[in-house]
């Protein structure tokens, strides 16, 4: 197989993070309308109507698209007329307003994946392009501080002058190879709408890679996607294609001490750190996970020369009272609950308004999960855990099957697996990845000479990996089962980590 010549992006929800944007505003259009026209349909459902019928779509062929679902039709209109006008056309407008409120009102972030992943190709000589239907390109692209990083980039204004037929068709795809000089077979795709992949698979191109953000991994792979990852920075290249980064395949962080003091150099250096699986071997009570005495003298021995905070799953007083050392910063419950020295304290606010949902579903899951020998729920402040380490092996899928279904009734709530672990957290957009970035900002350390370290062993981890992924460092625990990983590093087990932490400080300490 000969290597890739070009990649080519789509933009919302694989560059920048404005699909959620999108999403809402579909939302707000779709619901107003029902209500006023069709009380009797049921709102727009912001994951499932959002992926089955306007993602990725151009704006007009997802009203005609989401209405005719509904079975509902309306006539076409003209692109002039005016927001509010029942036509599809009008209603495509309003959801225009709506989406550009959003972004003069919201930051719009490049995601450090995709970013990470544009370093690396350029380095590799591999161009990149950009192909979108939205019309809203330009102000996407400049909110994000990358209106000059394409060379090519169809966007829907193009698709109108030219009539280019919309995704599920390949055509917007093809026109922006075409505009790099490249032919179909020799780029990738990269894509997160299911329309979009179906596209890509259909377009002949070398490779598609699916972006799941959320649980539509499943969709992406059926829609025709040769790769599905989380995000653009469990991507590396391998011999000029497109591959994921797995657990087992990263280099080991030891073995490249020296060109991690590379980084390091002329830098403060922050370090971020989970716990269990982490800093303490996993065990089968969540009681026992105690910290060593080794390791509890390597993180200080770090804190005397960096900033050290630990991130944890764990309840705030929980970790704290583990790790024992006072002058560290903690962050609790995922992120939402933090915590440093002389007294200082930060409840993300987005949390508060959960607490009723996680009474609610600490409740349920207790009654539910009361008949199953060794199920356990452990409630944090913030978010809640059911364990099944000691469940018996027949009744692990009876334990999912109840979590994803009180998770579901509660709907202000979702499930992640970890290790032996149901995470439950608020449907927030909030996070180990979210709380690393707060810390940085409290700490004055969120600038270019800073380098943060992020290491953590289980899935919700990978937040955190991702926001790192190209200015900081993920080092990630490896585990006997491989996955896909954001993290740039790995270490096989607590007692590497004791030493990694050791060096470093060592290292610090010397530079
Ligand atoms: O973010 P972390 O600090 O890694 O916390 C993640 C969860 O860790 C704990 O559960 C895990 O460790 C236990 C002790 O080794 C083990 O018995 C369990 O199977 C693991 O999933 C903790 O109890 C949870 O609250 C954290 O969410």
């Amino acid at each position: 197989m000969s290597g890739l010549k070009a990649v080519l992006f789509d933009m919302d929800g694989v560059i920048t993070d404005t699909a959620r944007a999108h999403a809402q505003a579909w939302k707000a259009l779709f619901d107003g309308y029902l209500a006023e026209h069709h009380p009797d349909e049921p709102e727009f459902d912001i994951d499932a109507d959002y992926r089955a019928h306007v993602d990725g779509k151009p704006r007009y062929d997802g009203v005609r698209d989401f209405l005719a679902s509904r079975g509902i039709s309306l006539p076409q209109g003209s692109p002039e007329d005016e927001p509010g006008t029942q036509t599809i056309c009008g209603l495509g407008n309003t959801k225009n307003v709506e989406f550009n409120r959003w972004i003069s009102e919201n930051p719009v972030e490049p995601y450090p994946g995709t970013l990470a992943l544009l370093d690396a190709l350029d380095a590799a000589g591999i161009a990149s392009a950009l192909f979108t239907s939205s019309r809203n390109a330009d102000a996407v692209l400049a909110a994000a501080g990358l209106s000059e990083r394409f060379d090519v980039r169809i966007d829907g204004v193009v698709m109108a002058k030219r009539g280019l037929p919309g995704k599920p068709d390949p055509a917007i795809m093809h026109q922006a190879a075409d505009g790099l000089g490249v032919a179909p077979g020799d780029c990738a795709i990269i894509e997160d709408a299911f329309s979009g992949v179906q596209a890509g698979a259909k377009g002949g191109f070398a490779q598609v890679i699916g972006v799941a953000r959320e649980d539509n991994a499943e969709a992406l792979d059926e829609g025709g996607a040769d790769i599905v990852v989380r995000d653009l920075a469990e991507l590396r290249l391998d011999g000029g294609r497109l591959a994921t980064r797995t657990l087992h395949g990263l280099p080991d962080a030891l073995a490249a001490m020296d060109a991690i003091a590379a980084r390091l150099e002329g830098k403060r250096a922050a370090i971020f750190l989970d716990y269990d699986g982490t800093l303490s071997p996993i065990v089968d009570n969540p009681d026992d996970a105690v910290l060593s005495g080794g390791m509890r003298g390597a993180i200080d021995r770090l804190s005397q020369v960096a900033a050290v905070a630990i991130v944890s799953g764990r309840d705030l007083d929980d970790v704290r009272h583990f790790v024992q050392l006072d002058h560290l910063y903690y962050a609790g419950s995922h992120g939402f609950d933090m915590a440093g020295p002389g007294g200082w304290r930060h409840i993300v606010e987005k949390g508060k308004a959960f607490l009723p949902a996680l009474d609610a579903a600490t409740k349920a899951l207790g009654e539910a999960l009361s008949g199953i020998a060794g199920a356990r729920v452990e409630r944090k402040k913030f978010s809640l855990a059911v364990h099944y380490r000691q469940v018996a092996a027949g009744n692990e899928a009876q334990v999912a099957r109840i979590v994803h279904q009180v998770v579901e009734q509660n709907g202000k709530l979702r499930a992640s697996g970890g290790k032996k672990v149901f995470d439950v957290k608020p449907r927030a957009d909030w996070h180990k990845g979210r709380a690393v970035l707060a810390l940085l900002d409290t700490l004055d350390l969120a600038g270019d000479d800073v380098l943060a370290f992020y290491c953590g062993d289980d899935t919700t981890d990978e937040d955190a990996f991702r926001v790192l992924a190209r200015d900081g460092i993920g080092v990630v625990v490896r585990d006997k089962a491989d996955r896909a990983s954001a993290a740039r590093y790995a270490l096989d087990d607590v007692e590497a980590v004791e030493r990694f932490l050791a060096e470093l400080a060592a290292r610090i300490g010397r530079g």
